[in-house]
């Protein structure tokens, strides 16, 4: 990635509807990473400025009736323009009047990035909530409304104490309001709803310094907006998003190791200095060589489940380079979910293993799929992958799970009876197979038919379910309908002469 670099180029200028106690704070920081700031306080201003925009940031940290109006305006205005809008619901938490004005530029504009605590976050949700079943009871045609529990989180003012799960609140908090969101605490969590990221970068001393975290949206708002990342190949909201979210958690880091460096301590005044010279000189490489990400699982990341391994290109020429090139491939495509699974004749071994995984990882978190690794539990704690596959003659579930009390864990099912006889759940999902014949797996046991999928959900409702074996795209929607989250896939794409095809094709179901 290479996104402050061409941000840097760019000097996108970002409009900030800003509160007052961190005005000079947010220009500050915005011209450190190489963004141009403007403050604006009124729709006549702003009607001049924002054509010439980026991005626009809206912070309600000082709103009052007149402002709330502006806000209204302003992100009419931008929408009109197609100027992406950020919004920092400040302390929507902590009152009605707040929380109402959020709330409306949510659901009645559009929004681009939400960023806030995760009380401010928790809050949202909640309202969201709310208004849809009052929406429910008035409307005489909805009989079905679904009531969802909101995270529990404390919090107060500006403030809050954070919450255990990050990730799956914005995730919460994406799917109500459709809108990728940024909660941030001592982990941050982002989500679209369909890809969840932690972060763990950071540094214990940014809540210590006022305007750290409206600093934030102004500075995402830099990334997400500017016309010069969005020409790079790897653009995506997403993933500009989750660079620039890191880079700011990194730099805090090495303000604080700076701090330590000068003074032997990490105090708040010099940590403000230094957090600002940390913006100015940090590059893509600091955020790609301290980047701290956990993928977080949910059940649509078994839509297209690719598994391979160098064996798997044994015909060509250069097995691996084979397989990046078809890795990469898929992963453009869209696959959701991605498993390492080198074994058996012709597979790597020792370091050439460990160096060809680790270029997949890469490749892996370039997109933001998760990437699982088959049986070597090791090389999974190595890399620290998203998440490990094991079967049932692997190692233990109950010694896995406690190795990996946070990754991914998928386990291999066979039938109800093997279901019943395991720990199932310890997993995160089960892989259930093998459906068909295969040629990928020597040791496969007996193809148990889509109908094996249906009697492994007629146990399991809940549980989510992954298919695998011979699976093609003309079986998908057969498996799908037998109760399956999705579809696992070996020699389908690996012997695809058109890879982007193939997974477009599992895709459309
Ligand atoms: C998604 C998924 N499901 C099943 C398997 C098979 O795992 P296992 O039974 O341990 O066999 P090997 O793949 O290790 O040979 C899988 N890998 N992935
Ligand atoms: C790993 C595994 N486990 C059960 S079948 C199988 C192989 C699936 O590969 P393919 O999609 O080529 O049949
Ligand atoms: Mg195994």
């Amino acid at each position: 990635m290479t996104y402050i670099a061409a941000l840097r180029r760019k000097n996108p200028l970002v409009i900030c509807l800003t509160n007052d106690v961190v005005k000079n704070f947010t220009a500050n920081g915005l011209l450190a990473i190489g963004a141009s700031p403007a403050m604006s306080s009124c729709i006549e201003d702003l009607r001049d400025l924002l054509p010439y925009a980026q991005a626009l940031l809206v912070n309600i940290g000082t709103v009052n009736p007149e402002l709330g109006a502006f806000y209204k305006q302003a992100v009419t205005l931008a929408n009109e323009l197609a100027v992406p809008v950020v919004l920092d619901p400040v302390a929507c938490s902590a009152g009605a009047f707040r929380r109402e004005i959020a709330l409306d530029l949510l659901v009645n504009h559009k929004i681009t990035l939400l960023r806030g605590n995760a009380g401010e976050i928790a809050a949202l949700v909640q309202a969201k909530h709310e208004l849809d079943s009052k929406n429910a009871t008035e409307s005489i045609t909805s009989v079905n409304h679904k009531s969802e529990k909101v995270a529990e989180v404390s919090s107060k003012g500006v403030d809050s104490a954070g919450v255990a799960k990050p990730g799956a609140l914005a995730e919460q908090c994406a799917k109500a309001f459709q809108v990728l969101t940024v909660v941030t605490g001592p982990v941050d969590g982002i989500s679209n709803g369909l890809k969840t990221v932690e972060v763990t970068n950071g540094s214990a001393m940014m809540p210590l310094v006022v305007g750290t975290g409206c600093l934030l949206g102004g500075f995402l708002a830099a990334f997400i907006g500017s016309k010069e990342l969005q020409r790079l190949e790897e653009y995506d909201l997403f993933s500009a998003t989750l660079w620039g979210l890191t880079a700011y958690s990194v730099a805090a880091e090495m303000a604080a190791e700076t701090c330590e460096n000068l003074y032997q301590r990490v105090e708040p005044g010099s940590f403000q200095i230094e957090f600002l010279n940390a913006l100015y000189r940090m590059s893509d490489e600091d955020v790609k060589t301290r980047k701290n990400w956990h993928m977080t699982f949910n059940r649509e990341q078994l839509g297209v489940y690719f598994i391979c391994g160098t064996q798997d290109f044994k015909e060509t020429d250069n097995s691996e380079t084979a397989a990046l090139r078809c890795i990469e491939m898929a992963l453009q495509a869209g696959i959701t979910m991605f498993q390492l699974r080198e074994k058996g004749v012709g597979s790597l071994k020792g370091a050439a293993k460990v160096s060809f995984a680790k270029k997949v990882q890469e490749l892996c978190e370039t997109y933001q799929v998760p990437f699982i690794m088959n049986d070597d539990m090791d090389l999974a704690e190595e890399l620290d992958a998203d998440g490990v596959h094991i079967g049932q003659d692997d190692d233990p579930i109950e010694l896995v799970r406690q190795r990996f009390p946070n990754k991914i864990i998928g386990l291999s099912i066979h039938s109800p009876e093997e279901y019943a006889d395991s720990q199932v759940e310890l997993a995160d999902y089960i892989g259930v197979g093998p459906v068909y014949g295969t040629q990928s797996k020597g040791d496969a046991k007996a193809p148990i038919g889509p109908e094996g999928i249906q009697a492994v959900r007629n146990v399991d409702a809940e549980i989510p379910i992954v298919a695998i074996g011979g699976i093609t795209v003309e079986t998908t929607a057969t498996i799908r309908e037998h109760g399956a989250d999705g579809v696992s896939i070996i020699s389908a794409i690996t012997k695809a002469n058109d890879v982007a095809k193939v997974v477009k094709g599992f895709k459309k179901f």
